[in-house]
């Protein structure tokens, strides 16, 4: 058995709760991005990203939009260092771009980190000591007001050598290990901080505020944010931004929790990699606020580009079911959210619908690079008739008719099913073709043709049946009629044309044309389908079918 008596809540809630961003349901901004793919997802690799693979996931991430990126733990490695003399030396940080670091509270630490970031055009120097109960206790053996006196001399050796270092700087701080952290302590180190940098509106530093190891749940985060926010020193002068982990499974919560808590900045990485559980998912963030009409500043509309990116550089995976970038996100196999969704995009192209809210899929999947031939609608045994006529109109332009389409859904998943496997678009086709376009091997049709007789039509059928020629012919009120009338004397059968339908398999004049017939007999309706440029060779063929299939 496994022991939970091991185990006790090791989160502290601020001295006073209150519950202002519960009243709130929506974000309506995106708040500043700052990824930090490049340090606390390089830093959980196997193997960290080395100089050229960071180069390219930094590139890519400004191509995303990342205005804040932390590229590097500079004292960490060359590798790192020699990361940060590379981009500044060659003149790689676009103009919008700031640069982030992160140093741990250390002197010949901070000391390295500037080197680094000699002739930086712009960068944040971020500043960190765990102030945890725990880390208080086990790891650095100090009380609160030396882990406190800790955090204000690095404050201070970061103030005094951003002063003497070429370069402009801005400053971050994080009490880490703050789910372990009284709040108001936390709070104190954190304004103890602020009273080195003196930060205002036109200076201003940030506080991040991170869940180094996520222990409770969303709620209690916000709520320690909306402590901070109300309490921080300086906060006209201070970005509140927190760090999301996701060791319960809650590190989307918690960011967007703590956004309408009062966070005005959200730092994460791209599918979520970081730390363990990995850090929260900015690409699910992000298009949270996009399918709820929010502009997410982030451009992730090249969702598969993004997706080799990532996999080549960390050699991570992003899973199948990967909030808006899986592969399988905006697949449907099951039969009623098939049906919905083919439904709805029908609604859609014929309402000429501006707003998006087709069922089951809460964006548009070609807004991410996706596809709706391929990507939407898959056909296993699970699926029904909806899916299976959504492939075949996609795919090849077939619009069965609805009694039509359910038998062909049938014949579908019962292939799946027996075959114990998915059906691709041409899989279906070809059982349709096999079912419903050429299936006259009981009999077929050599020749026909037509002649006009006082107001009727005259058809001439020339048949093979049992490797036997015959000709027959009868008279009708139409084409169809007349060949129904013949087939009726000469297989001696009893039905009524129930259904006639057709339509053209593309736009040009050239292109071919599709009919459907439906002869009913003793309640039971017998389809047919024929594809051929000429209407009426496409109908008579449809007709020779159906015949085949009920005779
Ligand atoms: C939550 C986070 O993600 S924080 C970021 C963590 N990322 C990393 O650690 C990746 C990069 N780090 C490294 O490469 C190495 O840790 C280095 C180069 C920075 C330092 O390496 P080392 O000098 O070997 O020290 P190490 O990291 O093991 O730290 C041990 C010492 O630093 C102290 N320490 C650790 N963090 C801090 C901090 N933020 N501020 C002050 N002291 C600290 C420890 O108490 C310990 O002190 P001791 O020597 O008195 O026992
Ligand atoms: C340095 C801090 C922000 C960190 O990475 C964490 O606490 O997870």
């Amino acid at each position: 058995m496994m022991d939970y008596n091991k185990y006790k809540r090791g989160y502290f809630m601020p001295p006073v709760v209150t519950y202002d961003w519960v009243k709130k349901d929506y974000i309506d901004k995106a708040p500043i991005w700052c990824s930090v793919d490049l340090r606390d997802g390089n830093q959980a690799l196997v193997k960290p990203m080395n100089l050229q693979e960071k180069l390219d996931m930094f590139r890519m991430l400004v191509k995303i939009g990342f205005k804040e990126i932390e590229v590097a733990f500079p004292a960490a490695s060359d590798t790192e260092f020699q990361f940060l003399r590379t981009i500044i030396e060659e003149k790689m940080i676009p103009e919008d771009v700031t640069i982030q670091v992160l140093t741990q509270s250390r002197e010949h630490i901070i000391r390295r980190t500037f080197q680094a970031l000699e002739g930086v055009p712009q960068a944040i120097v971020h500043l960190y000591n765990s102030t945890s109960v725990a880390q208080r206790q086990q790891v650095f053996q100090k009380s609160k007001e030396e882990i406190k006196q800790l955090a204000v001399d690095g404050a201070v050796l970061v103030k005094e050598l951003a002063a003497s270092t070429p370069g402009n700087f801005r400053f971050q701080y994080s009490p880490e290990s703050f789910p372990g952290t009284e709040v108001d302590y936390a709070l104190e180190v954190c304004n103890s901080v602020l009273d080195v940098w003196q930060p205002d509106s036109a200076h201003k530093a940030i506080i991040n505020i991170p869940t180094t190891v996520e222990i409770a749940m969303p709620h209690v985060f916000a709520s320690q944010i909306e402590y901070i926010h109300k309490n921080l020193a300086y906060r006209d002068g201070v970005i509140l931004s927190v760090h999301p982990h996701n060791d319960r499974g809650s590190g989307v919560a918690d960011a967007e929790y703590a956004v309408l808590a009062g966070a005005d900045r959200v730092e994460g990485t791209l599918f979520g990699n970081g730390e363990r559980t990995g850090n929260v998912d900015i690409i699910t963030l992000a298009m949270n606020l996009y399918s709820h009409g929010v502009n997410p500043e982030l451009d992730f509309s090249n969702m598969m580009e993004i997706i080799e990116g990532y996999e080549r550089l960390t050699n991570m995976k992003v899973s199948e079911r990967h909030p808006y970038a899986g592969q399988l996100v905006f697949t449907a196999f099951s039969g009623s959210h098939q049906d919905a969704i083919a439904k709805g995009m029908q609604w859609r192209e014929k309402h000429n619908s501006p707003i998006w809210d087709v069922p089951y899929l809460p964006i548009d999947p070609k807004d991410v690079g996706r596809n709706y031939e391929t990507d939407v609608i898959r056909v296993n045994s699970q699926s029904g008739k909806g899916g299976v006529g959504y492939m075949l109109q996609q795919n090849y332009g077939v619009q069965l008719p609805a009694g039509m389409k359910e038998e062909m859904g049938y014949l579908a998943k019962g292939a799946s099913d027996q075959g114990e496997k998915e059906l691709t678009a041409e899989e279906i086709y070809n059982l349709f073709k096999a079912e419903y376009v050429d299936n006259t091997q009981k009999f077929d049709l050599l020749d026909f043709l037509f002649n006009k007789q006082e107001g009727s039509i005259v058809a001439t059928l020339e048949i093979t049946r049992n490797g036997k020629c015959d000709k027959i012919n009868a008279l009708g009120n139409g084409h169809l009629d007349s060949v129904s009338n013949a087939f009726k004397a000469y297989l001696g059968l009893n039905y009524d044309l129930s259904f006639y339908e057709e339509h053209s398999l593309g736009r040009e004049s050239s292109a071919q044309a599709i009919a459907y017939v439906g002869l009913t007999s003793n309640g039971k309706v017998y389809w047919g389908a024929g594809i051929h440029p000429d209407i009426i060779q496409a109908s008579v063929h449809a007709m020779l079918v159906a015949l085949n299939r009920m005779a």
